[in-house]
C-alpha cells in the first residue's frame, strides 16, 4: 500500500515538487497533471492534490498519511502539533496593513477584513484590543480601499500587492512557511519510512540551498 501525501495545490505544489524530486520521489505526474488529482508514478508515495484548508480534513480522517501545507493554514485551523518538518519554502509573513490615513490608535472599534479570522482574533487579543472581523475569501487588499474595513490582516511575500494598492504595513505578525504534517496513527504504522522521508527532505533542503 502506498504512503499517501495530500499536497496543497498552487504555490505550495510548485515550490515543494523540486524538494520532493530531490528526495528521490517521482513527481513526473504532478508536473504534467492536466486535470488529474491523484498520482501513482512513484512506487512508494501516492500524491494527492488538494486545497490547503482541506489537507487537515483528509489527514485527521486518516484518508492520507502525510500532508504538505502552509503554517498559515495550520495556525488558522489550530492544529500545529502535527508538524514534522519545516520545508522552508512558501515563505511569507502575516501583516496588519491599511491605507496611509489609517490611525492604529483610532477610538472607534476597528473593522478588520481577513481570510484568517482566528489568527486575526488571536493577534488583537494578544495586544488587548477588541475588533470586528469580516471574513473575505480573497483579494483582501480591496477591503480598506473601498471602505469595507479599516485595515486587513493578510500574508505578504514580495510586498508587490500591498505596494500596487497603496497599502502600508502597520504591524508584523507571524512568519509563514510550508510544513510536512503527519497523521499520528500513520507515524506509528510507517515510522521508518516517514523517518527516511524526513531525513531525505532535510538533505534535499541543503542540496537545493533552502534555508532552514
Ligand atoms: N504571496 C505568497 N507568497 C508565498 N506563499 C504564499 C503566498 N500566498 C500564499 N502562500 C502560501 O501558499 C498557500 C496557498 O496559496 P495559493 O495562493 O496557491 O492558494 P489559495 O490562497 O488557496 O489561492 P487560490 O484560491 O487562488 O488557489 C498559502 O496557504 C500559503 O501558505
Ligand atoms: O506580497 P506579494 O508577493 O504580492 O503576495 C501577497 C499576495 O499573495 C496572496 O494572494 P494570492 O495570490 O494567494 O491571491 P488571493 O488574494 O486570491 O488569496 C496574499 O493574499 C496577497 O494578496
Amino acid at each position: 500500500m502506498p504512503i499517501k501525501i495530500a499536497l496543497t495545490k498552487g504555490r505550495v505544489e510548485q515550490q515543494v515538487v523540486p524538494l520532493l524530486e530531490a528526495s528521490g520521489i517521482d513527481c513526473s505526474g504532478v508536473r504534467n497533471k492536466g486535470r488529474r488529482l491523484i498520482f501513482n508514478e512513484d512506487p512508494v508515495y501516492q500524491m494527492i492534490l488538494v486545497k490547503g484548508p482541506d489537507v487537515l480534513t483528509y489527514l485527521n480522517n486518516g484518508s492520507v498519511h502525510l500532508g504538505i501545507v502552509g503554517s498559515d493554514v495550520l495556525a488558522e485551523q489550530g492544529n500545529p502539533q502535527y508538524a514534522m518538518l519545516d520545508l522552508g519554502v512558501g515563505r511569507c509573513r502575516f501583516v496588519l496593513a491599511s491605507t496611509s490615513d489609517f490611525n492604529p490608535q483610532q477610538v472607534r472599534r476597528k473593522i478588520i477584513a481577513t481570510k484568517y479570522p482566528n489568527i486575526t482574533k488571536r493577534y488583537f487579543q494578544s495586544i488587548g484590543e477588541d475588533v470586528e472581523i469580516i471574513r473575505i475569501e480573497g483579494s483582501v487588499e480591496l477591503a480598506p480601499l473601498i471602505g469595507l474595513a479599516d485595515a486587513i490582516v493578510d500574508i505578504t511575500e514580495t510586498g508587490t500587492t500591498l505596494r500596487e494598492n497603496n497599502l502600508h504595513v502597520y504591524a508584523e505578525l507571524q512568519p509563514v512557511s510550508t510544513q510536512l504534517v503527519v497523521n499520528r496513527l500513520a507515524l506509528k504504522q510507517y515510522h521508518s519510512e516517514i523517518r527516511t522521508l524526513v531525513d531525505n527532505l532535510q538533505q534535499a533542503k541543503i542540496n537545493l540551498g533552502v534555508n532552514a
